[in-house]
């Protein structure tokens, strides 16, 4: 099985690349094998003798540039170089590369961009501070003018490596070649769209040198948790894989728990069940097949419920109502110390009392669904939690406070345990962005859960789940679809 993919911060980049210098390897070494990844996929997007226009930044990113300028120029392209800031002001790595350089180098603002057949984008990259301003600035508005493809050297010059926030303007590149490991711009939105198709090259920083940065974010995929799926013995029977409850709502609001139990089922739990509130029994019998169905009458019921300890995993929240009457219920379920999922409704029941729900979160291992309303309203009167530019370091701090594996949802879900770990999805469509595909999710995460997968591991291999179901099914996409589309998801990865 692959490695996890492994996600660097742009501060843990700069510590494996200085490890990697400690142990040996000259900067100006790592410098050219950049340079040269660069030069390489530059020649695979433009013909031999095809015009090249390279705009070069003050610090590393434009050292890149210089680096493969030459190289391109060595293999007979036709290579303009534009420089922001001077010449004699470069430093270090970046000064060796420029004296390799032998062309004429102008203010990268009148590059002829609009003559290239590619440009390429080494202003900035990692070591962006803050929005671009004069040259930087209207070189980069020139570049996205020119309707040329650009090709990003590390990441588009504007876009905050950690965030993928724009601080500003910021390249729209057509391709982007980074090095030894993806940063997290290149997979949370809305750095994702300005970056086009990513390339990670290696330059001889190793696996090992970068894991010991001590980086703990992933891109969500298989090797992250594939190990942890659930596969049935050839002797199991239906307890053996869980029994999962889905709490329903009122008479004229059960479909949202219909559909996170129909996933949970063929997700694999061995069973489940939807716990009603005795009016709307009648509807949700008409409706179910498999899945079985109680009358629960509100938090007693619940509890009385629960006493049947083969009752392994809770989902509740879709279209349980705001309301007092959710957060007892949500009481009891934490105190009887089942797997749980909370989405929807039971988050915002907890609506600027997140305390409240911290409080009683201490016992059970939690998953919560928000969507970034859901999350917004949870933590409001929590700027700590709300305010931080990052996405991930958002439901990192939720994870931390709450206790639980949250998982922020969106094009760019964010899976964060309260150990630090997250996982960033990307495989989703925005198909997906229809009624009751989150109710699907809770699910399926549920349904893992009662299957004893750990919280992270069955929240991410949920939400990639989820997504690649919602990819595989494309335009049309309902949620009464996706629990249908498991199978063959499952499929693909257990077979
Ligand atoms: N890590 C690795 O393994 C390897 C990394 N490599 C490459 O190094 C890159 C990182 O290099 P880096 O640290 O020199 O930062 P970089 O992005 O060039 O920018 C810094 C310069 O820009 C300036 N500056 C910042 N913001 C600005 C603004 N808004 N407007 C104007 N100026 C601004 C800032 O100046 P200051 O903030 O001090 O004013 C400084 O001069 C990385 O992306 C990759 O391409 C490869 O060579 C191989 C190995
Ligand atoms: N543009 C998008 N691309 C990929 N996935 C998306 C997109 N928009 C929403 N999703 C996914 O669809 C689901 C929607 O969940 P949610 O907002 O709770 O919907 P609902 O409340 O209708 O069930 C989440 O899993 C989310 O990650
Ligand atoms: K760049």
């Amino acid at each position: 099985m692959n490695r996890p993919e492994l996600i660097l911060t742009p501060i843990e980049m700069k510590q494996a690349d200085a490890a990697t210098i400690a142990a040996g390897t000259p900067g100006i070494d790592l410098m050219t094998r950049a340079g040269r990844a660069v030069a390489d996929k530059a020649a695979e997007m433009t013909a031999r003798g095809g015009r090249i226009v390279v705009a070069a930044g003050p610090g590393n990113n434009g050292g890149d540039g210089f680096v493969a300028a030459r190289l391109l120029e060595q293999q007979g392209y036709r290579v303009s170089l534009g420089l922001v800031g001077q010449r004699e002001r470069l430093t270090g790595d970046s000064a060796l590369a420029a004296e390799g350089w032998r062309g004429e180098i102008v203010a990268a603002e009148n590059l002829p961009f609009q003559q290239a057949d590619l440009i390429i984008d080494a202003l900035f990259g990692t070591g962006l501070t803050r929005g671009l301003e004069g040259a930087a600035r209207i070189a980069v508005e020139r570049m996205n003018m020119s309707g040329r493809p650009i090709l990003s050297v590390d990441l588009p010059s504007g876009i905050d490596g950690d965030t993928g926030e724009p601080l500003g303007v910021a390249v729209k590149a057509a391709a982007t070649i980074t090095f030894a490991a993806r940063k997290p711009c290149h997979l949370l939105m809305p750095g994702r769209t300005f970056c086009g198709p990513v390339t990670v090259a290696d330059i001889g920083i190793t696996p090992e040198t970068l894991a010991a940065t001590g980086a703990r974010i992933w891109a969500n995929s298989p090797p992250l948790w594939l190990h942890a799926l659930p596969r049935p013995g050839t002797a199991s029977h239906k307890y053996d894989r869980g029994h999962t409850l889905v709490a329903s709502g009122g008479a004229t609001r059960t479909g949202a728990a219909r559909l996170a139990a129909r996933a949970a089922l063929r997700i694999g739990s061995g069973l489940v069940t939807v716990a009603s509130p005795p009016e709307a029994l009648g509807v949700n019998a008409a409706h179910l097949t498999a899945v079985m169905l109680r009358g629960c009458d509100g938090p007693e019921g619940l509890y009385a419920i629960l006493k049947d300890m083969r009752f392994n995993s809770l989902v509740m929240g879709p279209a349980l109502g705001v309301n007092a009457n959710t957060r007892a219920m949500v009481a009891v379920a934490v105190n009887a110390r089942r797997s749980l999922v909370l989405d929807a409704d039971a988050l915002t029941s907890f609506e600027g009392i997140a305390e409240e729900l911290r409080q009683v979160l201490r016992h059970a291992p939690t998953v919560l669904t928000p969507h970034g309303g859901e999350f917004g309203r949870l933590f409001s009167g929590h700027p700590d939690i709300l305010d931080p530019p990052s996405k991930i370091e958002r439901a990192r701090r939720a994870a931390l406070y709450t206790g639980a594996v949250v998982v922020l949802k969106g094009p760019d879900t964010v899976i964060a345990a309260p150990d630090g770990r997250a996982a960033v999805n990307e495989n989703g469509t925005p198909y997906l962005a229809t009624a009751g595909s989150g109710d699907t999710l809770c699910g399926i995460i549920g349904g893992l859960m009662a299957q004893g997968v750990d919280a992270f591991e069955a929240a991410s291999a949920g939400a990639w789940i989820h997504a690649e179901a919602g990819a595989s099914f494309g335009p049309g996409l309902i949620a009464e679809d996706l629990a249908d589309l498991l199978p063959n998801v499952l499929r693909g990865l257990l077979t």
